[in-house]
């Protein structure tokens, strides 16, 4: 019952570390629950016409966060769909409490571990990751999780499939 009442028809908003499966864990949950999905970062790449990679080459990451902002504010305004955040969008004050305020937001928890085999997958298309070193990435993981900790809802992914994670975000939220 106290669920059903945080949730209601808000937006939920996915977010974590790049890579915990966002993307993939809303798309997932939007299928189910026949809510329309919108990947923040999907709609970036669409907005300049380019990859993120390149995006970042072309016009920088300040151009990159100034799109992300707007689009996030843009998206939010209406109720009802699933949100993914990209990783670093969380970062800023004014987005956090943005989310917090009008959303369900849910926090995507995998441990370094987990992560850390996942990794090699990422680097391509993650020009954050790209400059720097192991060790300086898991520096980066510990820290966003600190920023991650405001939410309404934390799901441990380590042992879940992205559709288990669907089915209990569904279930916990008391969304059907
Ligand atoms: N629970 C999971 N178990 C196994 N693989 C997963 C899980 N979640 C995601 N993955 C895989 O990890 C990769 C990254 O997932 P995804 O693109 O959804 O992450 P993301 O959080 O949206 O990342 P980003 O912040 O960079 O957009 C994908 O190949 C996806 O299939
Ligand atoms: O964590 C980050 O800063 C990022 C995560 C991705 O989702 C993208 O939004 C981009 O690669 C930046
Ligand atoms: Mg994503």
């Amino acid at each position: 019952m106290e669920n059903k009442h945080i949730a209601g028809e808000k937006n939920l908003i996915l977010i974590g570390f790049m890579g915990v499966g966002k993307t993939t864990i809303g798309e997932e949950t939007a299928r189910k629950l026949g809510r329309p999905f919108i990947d923040i970062d999907k709609e970036i790449e669409v907005a300049f016409g380019m990859p993120i990679t390149q995006i970042f080459k072309e016009h920088g990451e300040k151009a990159f966060r100034s799109k992300e902002k707007e689009l996030i504010k843009y998206y939010i305004e209406e109720n009802g769909k699933i949100l993914s955040m990209g990783g670093g969008a969380f970062l800023r004050e004014d987005i956090r409490q943005l989310c917090l305020n009008t959303s369900t937001v849910i926090f995507l928890d995998t441990s370094w571990e987990v992560w850390e085999k996942r990794m090699h997958t990422l680097i391509d298309t993650r020009p954050i990751l790209q400059k720097l070193s192991v060790p300086e990435i898991k520096d980066l993981f510990y820290e966003r999780k600190e920023i991650y900790s405001s939410h309404h809802l934390r799901v441990d992914t380590d042992k879940l499939t992205p559709p288990q994670t669907a089915d209990y975000i569904i279930e916990v939220l008391k969304l059907q």
